[in-house]
């Protein structure tokens, strides 16, 4: 937990940052990020991933020797599959990803740190953690004081709790209970999990398609926050409903800029982008880079590489 921050300072600035970036077209990135060619360009971008409930170890088995073939960037396993995934890669240079939270990141934020840590002792050598999806869009000034805010949440048949909570729930852009103390709360779950990593790096799924446009910023920056310039941002699970878009990757990355320099970090550090979720085309391995992903997770490795090597680049079918 940290003292750094307070409920009200984080609306305050989630705030400005929403008001910032939402609804305003960024321009393409300069200078133009180098978009991958080669199999190998294109594979040492993935986290070649198997997150299916119902993986066999023998399937697992398989997604290593696919990863070691194409020469991935990783493998992205369940935290139960680690130990056989870290066994299966030694000594490749592919490494082991495990997820935590998976898939909902409605998992308390203990449950998250203690899984991380396993996973990390296991032989992981990044986490993919599941943010608080659900996070609440405060538009009312009463927001800013939490008690207020709760008694007026209560269900009292009083006319003005009953209007404002009508309001409310007009106003709130997400799904979920309106809970005081959220943005600390989504804050906090990624600084706890970020020290549990230790030396791995973390990565946080945000599930945009769960999101609105502001919430895609808003939990965008409260991971910037915490992660300080290390680790990734990341689009989606694969079981949001939704996956990676090219518009959420391009002002995922902005945030990323954005909070680099309001923490002054050196030489311009900035957490980076990963797109995932329904990523089954080499075109849309090249329009997430080009819109600032620097890390690309898919189930569908085997064919976007052989769209490489076949020299056949095929119009996107679509992940969802
Ligand atoms: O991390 C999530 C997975 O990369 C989802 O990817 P997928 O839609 O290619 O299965």
């Amino acid at each position: 937990m940290t003292d750094a921050y307070t409920n009200e300072i984080l609306t305050q600035k989630v705030d400005q940052i929403v008001s910032k970036l939402v609804n305003q077209p960024l321009p393409p990135i300069q200078p133009p990020p180098k978009v991958p060619t080669t199999s190998a360009e294109v594979a040492s971008l993935i986290d070649h991933t198997l997150l299916a409930p119902a993986s066999t170890l023998q399937e697992v088995r398989n997604v290593c020797s696919e990863a070691k073939k194409y020469k991935a960037c990783t493998v992205c396993v369940n935290s139960s599959m680690i130990p056989i995934v870290s066994e299966e890669l030694k000594g490749s240079g592919v490494h082991p990803i495990s997820v935590v939270g998976f898939p909902f990141g409605s998992a308390n934020t203990e449950g998250k740190v203690r899984e991380a840590q396993v996973a990390v002792e296991q032989g992981a050598k990044e986490i993919d953690m599941v943010n608080e999806a659900d996070i609440s869009f405060h538009f009312l000034p009463l927001c800013c004081f939490p008690l207020v805010d709760f008694l007026f949440h209560l269900p009292l048949p009083l006319p003005l709790t009953h209007t404002y909570r009508k309001w409310n729930k007009k106003k709130v852009q997400n799904i979920g209970l309106l809970k005081s103390g959220r943005y600390l709360e989504v804050y906090n779950d990624v600084l706890e999990v970020s020290k549990a990593c230790g030396q791995a790096t973390l990565k946080v799924i945000i599930e945009t398609s769960l999101l609105t446009a502001q919430e895609i910023i808003a939990s965008s920056y409260l991971s910037c926050l915490a992660l300080q310039g290390d680790g990734f941002i990341k689009t989606s699970t694969g079981y949001g409903g939704g996956g990676a878009k090219a518009d959420d990757i391009r002002v995922m990355y902005e945030v990323c800029q954005l909070v680099s320099k309001e923490l002054s970090l050196p030489g311009g550090r900035a957490t980076k982008v990963k797109a995932s979720g329904g990523i089954r085309s080499l075109a849309t391995v090249r329009e997430m880079v080009q819109n600032g992903a620097q890390r690309v997770g898919a189930s569908g490795t085997s064919k976007i590489i052989s769209e490489v090597e076949g020299g056949k680049v095929e119009a996107d079918a679509g992940g969802y």
